[in-house]
């Protein structure tokens, strides 16, 4: 049945033309930015698309760094499918399976699950996503016990170019539901996700001061020894922060002070960078300096127990991630991670002394527990093996563009270091919206991921690598991307998710944001 072209004028936003990242980096302006509200208005979107020969882009919080969003042709938002709608509680208890519309955000799923006694066990740094956008790049937080945010998924629904709703699953067409499970919004609308909640827990957290030195020394056992750890580098102080948590039943605390929690700190704060970006590039690592002391103090607290709280989870797993931002995070083996991040240190040292670069702070340090079993395992062996120690998984299936290293399996404990992911995640800040040199220091932290095995958080400003010269990476900043590494890095997986895509969308009309995809070898 033919659509005339105002049946999906009507579904066009009224209030917003242009479509931006959170981070102020990329812009576009699509020929209608559209937010329906129905599965029928989506599929005459899709026939729409058809017949008039556009493209399709979906967005959901806008949250990813690089321009992957960006598009002239048509926008889709799914903000308007942001309902709960069922919650299946498993007889043992120990989860309920929510089934929710995809254009909901974390933080409104997160309050919807609180009213009933539930949580996620597993979130990045913000809840701004939306659910779909979530998966749809691979998020993950930091913990040695739990994998990408998507391990919580438990079906996927996709509205397809066909225009039918396809439900994937690890039992039903396992093949699309790993493809769907970080899909880079380029397989089809997904609508409707079950995602596996637990029972709302407090986060029992200690954070300690530890030199760097110190921290590649217990490199071996801290990122093990609790459930969540994180680590922040202040590489010019020498300093980390350690942040260790449990979940808990204990009561919340006091929240702890934080310097650039307040309006002023915050400002100044974001003055110094800005003075360090645009007047005197030189007193970056003082400014570091400074604050880290304001924020934290200075002295060694590690094993002193170091500054203790209990929040509730989501405050706990999330963490205030300051200014708009340049991000570069790459995932590779957490055994090389000593190596590596005196590579790192080295380079930064390096450009400081010369006054090539600056960096700033903190450069994150995070771990996932991305090895998957090679046969079904359920949720419930799962919990058995690990002694009611490690993650309540939706699946323990590995997306097909999961761009964790392939580490050996061991989902639940025993767990070391050989089975974890690394995250080395470069953030520079644009102080009152001025860009910092980001160049050559990306270029040179690429150089030494791609030498351990890295691969590019796929939502983030990764350069890339160019194709003439293929062990170094251009030092311009701009996104080259994965296009002539693309078979060799993501090999049957990646041909396997083109291969399904094709199938699916055979006239590309899932190619909008076009020009990033053909940089990073999806078309
Ligand atoms: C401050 C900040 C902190 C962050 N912290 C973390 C972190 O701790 N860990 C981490 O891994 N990442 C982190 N990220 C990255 C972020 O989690 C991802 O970029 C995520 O994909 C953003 O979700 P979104 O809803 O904004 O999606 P968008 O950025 O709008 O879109 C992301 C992708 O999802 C696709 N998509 C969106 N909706 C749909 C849909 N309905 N159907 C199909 N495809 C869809 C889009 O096409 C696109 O490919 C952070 C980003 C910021 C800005
Ligand atoms: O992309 C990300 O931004 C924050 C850092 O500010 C974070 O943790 C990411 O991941």
């Amino acid at each position: 049945m033919a659509v005339s072209i105002q049946d999906v004028r009507v579904l066009a936003s009224t209030t917003r033309s242009t479509h931006h990242t959170w981070a102020l980096t990329f812009f576009c302006r699509p020929e209608l930015y559209l937010q329906p509200s129905s599965i029928e208005q989506l599929q005459t979107i899709v026939r729409a698309a058809h017949q008039f020969k556009k493209t399709i882009t979906i967005t959901g919080a806008g949250h990813s760094p690089s321009d992957i969003t960006m598009t002239k042709d048509w926008l889709i938002n799914l903000d308007n499918f942001d309902n709960v709608l069922s919650f299946s509680r498993h007889e043992s208890g120990l989860f309920t399976d929510v089934r929710v519309e995809a254009g909901i955000r974390i933080y409104q799923l997160n309050a919807a699950l609180a009213s009933r006694g539930l949580a996620l066990q597993n979130l990045g740094s913000i809840s701004d996503q939306s659910v779909a956008g979530i998966i749809s790049t691979g998020t993950h937080g930091s913990s040695a016990y739990h994998g990408l945010v998507s391990q919580q998924l438990v079906d996927i629904t996709v509205l397809l170019a066909s225009g039918e709703l396809l439900t994937v699953s690890p039992t039903v067409q396992p093949d699309l539901f790993r493809a769907a499970m970080l899909s880079l919004g380029k397989l089809g609308i997904i609508t409707h996700v079950t995602i596996r909640a637990i029972p709302s827990f407090t986060l029992h957290s200690f954070q300690e001061i530890i030199d760097f030195d110190k921290l590649l020394e217990d490199w071996s056992t801290v990122w093990t020894s609790k459930e969540y750890v994180r680590v922040w580098w202040f590489p010019y102080s020498r300093k980390c922060i350690l942040w260790r948590a449990e979940k808990s039943r204990k009561s919340l605390s006091v929240p702890r002070d934080s310097f650039y929690g307040t309006w002023l700190g915050r400002k100044l704060y974001e003055t110094l960078l800005w003075f360090a970006t645009r007047i005197y590039k030189h007193a970056m690592p003082a400014v570091e300096r400074f604050v880290f002391r304001r924020q934290y103090g200075w002295e060694s607290t590690y094993g002193l127990g170091g500054s203790e709280a209990v929040q509730n989870s989501v405050d706990g797993l999330n963490m205030d991630c300051l200014f708009r931002q340049f991000v570069n995070e790459w995932a590779l083996p957490l055994n090389h991670g000593v190596e590596v991040l005196k590579l790192v240190d080295q380079a930064v040292t390096k450009a400081a002394e010369s006054g090539a670069y600056y960096v700033h702070a903190p450069i994150e340090v995070r771990c996932s527990n991305c090895s998957y079993p090679d046969k079904e395992t359920t949720a419930i062996e799962i919990i058995e093996m690990s002694g009611g120690k490690g993650a309540i998984p939706g699946n323990t299936l590995r997306p097909l563009l999961d761009y964790s290293p392939v580490v050996p399996y061991s989902y639940t404990g025993p767990i070391s270091n050989e089975n974890l992911t690394l995250y080395l995640n470069a953030t520079m800040y644009r102080p009152f919206g001025h860009d910092p040199p980001i160049g050559q220091w990306y270029s040179e932290f690429e150089d030494i991921m791609v030498a351990y095995g890295g691969k590019p958080h796929w939502a983030k400003n990764f350069i890339g690598k160019s194709p003439e010269k293929t062990n170094t990476v251009p030092t311009s900043g701009e996104m080259v991307g994965l296009a002539s590494v693309f078979e060799n890095w993501y090999s049957e997986d990646g041909k396997k998710y083109k291969a399904i895509r094709e199938k699916l969308d055979p006239e590309g009309l899932f190619f909008g944001g076009k020009e990033w995809a053909i940089r990073n070898g999806i078309i």
